[in-house]
């Protein structure tokens, strides 16, 4: 029985979906794990189901050799060592659309409680203070929403921001087309320099590690606020945090941590707890009933698909094959190195235990190959070890 482990309280539409598919062993752990109990609870584990607080490292998956498949019930990936996934054969998938319009709709009502200053005005009259004031509190209208990241969320935040009023620009490591309005704010710099509030839509990574520096933070308008809702690492909190208590910020709106605790039961450490003019909320962007339903099912297709009939169509990591119904007796899952003479040989061994192959599909993604062969006859456990021990088989299995 191939056992399925989801963590993080991924929403019950993945486990339907699992039982539907004939995945009875489900084991549900409604946090995430740390390294060492992460390996213990994966040990006879053929998949497993993840969202943003439970990080996968190289060490973790070479000490797991059973398992076959990750999916991540989220749209960042950045918790998993990809590449290490992909050299081990082991494919990543997610849910890239799913959250997008939830995150979107969050980022433009923090975009207006923040420019009317309701997060102080809240705070200040639920100890009984009677602050009735426009200072400082403005429409969001004509404001300019600066957008880095104009990627599925960034532009759908640029489309709803736009029904409200606002004046779009956004900056991209990549060329995108504009959408409605929105135009590029021609540099990072002059985005920062231009925008009333400033949104942020990266991916989390390497790449954007603390791009929101002290420098980058002290050229935005002494007037601005600052949206992230992408990942905690981008934005260098220390700096964010002094900019804050010294008045060079307006506000700011943060869903994401470079240290968020992994259950409900660990506390919440911040130096921004207990700023009237910062809204926190406990990384629940894209956790609405509606995405997280949406989420469950889709990557549990996902993995489902894969582990019935090799499907890895939308993998993040892997050569991608789309999904082929199983209409033979046996297919062979033969992941390798993308390497000269790998099918060559592998079709020998087929020939030799007199095989007939009915149908193959080959992919390559840079230095990895996955090719799924069908075939009408019993594939015997000897020629299974065969094609394990060819040079390049990374992983083969038969379904
Ligand atoms: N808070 C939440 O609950 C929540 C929910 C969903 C997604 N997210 C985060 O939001 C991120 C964005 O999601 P998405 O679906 O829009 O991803 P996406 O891949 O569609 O868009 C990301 C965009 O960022 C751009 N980019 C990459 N590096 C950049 C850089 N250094 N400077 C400027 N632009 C850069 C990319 O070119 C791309 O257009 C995800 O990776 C995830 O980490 C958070
Ligand atoms: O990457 C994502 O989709 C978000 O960060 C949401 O992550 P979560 O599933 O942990 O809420």
């Amino acid at each position: 029985m191939a056992k399925i482990v989801l963590l993080e309280k991924i929403h019950a539409s993945a486990a339907e979906l699992l039982h539907g598919q004939g995945f009875d062993d489900i084991v549900q752990i409604p946090k995430a794990l740390k390294p060492d109990e992460l390996r213990t609870a994966l040990a006879d584990a053929v998949a497993v189901g993840i969202r943003s607080a439970t990080h996968v490292s190289a060490d973790t998956l070479k000490a797991l050799p059973g398992l076959k498949a990750i999916g991540c019930f989220c749209i960042g990936t950045n918790q998993v060592d990809l590449t290490a996934a992909a050299t081990l054969g082991i494919p990543v998938f997610n849910a890239p659309f799913s959250n997008t319009r939830s995150v979107a709709e969050l980022v433009i009502a923090e975009a207006i409680l923040l420019l009317r200053r309701i997060p102080e005005k809240n705070a200040r009259t639920h100890r009984g203070q009677w602050d009735k004031s426009a200072q400082g509190a403005y429409e969001v209208r004509n404001k300019v929403l600066g957008i880095i990241g104009y990627g599925n969320i960034g532009s759908q935040v640029g489309i709803l921001a736009e029904s409200v009023g606002m004046r779009v620009v956004y900056y991209d490591v990549e060329s995108k087309l504009p959408l409605g309005n929105a135009r590029p704010a021609g540099g990072l710099d002059q985005l920062l320099e231009q925008a009333d509030i400033v949104t942020l839509h990266v991916p989390g990574g390497k790449g954007t590690e603390n791009m929101m520096t002290a420098e980058r933070l002290a050229s935005m308008k002494p007037t601005a606020v600052l949206i992230n809702a992408s990942r905690g690492g981008v934005v260098d909190i220390d700096a964010l945090n002094a900019a804050l208590r010294e008045r060079r910020l307006a506000g700011a709106a943060l869903d994401v941590f470079p240290a968020e605790p992994k259950s409900d039961k660990e506390e919440f450490m911040s130096p921004l707890r207990g700023l009237d003019n910062v809204i926190l909320t406990p990384h629940i962007g894209g956790s609405t009933e509606e995405a997280q339903e949406n989420i469950g099912s889709e990557v549990a297709e996902k993995l489902a698909r894969f582990l019935k009939a090799g499907t890895t169509r939308w993998a993040v990591n892997f050569p991608e094959i789309p999904h082929l119904a199983k209409e033979t007796r046996s297919r062979v899952l033969h992941i390798h190195r993308n390497e000269p003479g790998v099918i060559a040989r592998m079709n020998a061994d087929f020939a030799e235990a007199g095989i007939n192959i009915v149908a193959q599909r080959l992919q390559t993604r840079g230095s990895l190959g996955y090719v799924i062969t069908d075939v009408d006859e019993i594939v015997s456990p000897a020629l299974l070890d065969k094609l394990r021990h060819e040079p390049a088989t990374i992983r083969c299995d038969l379904i």
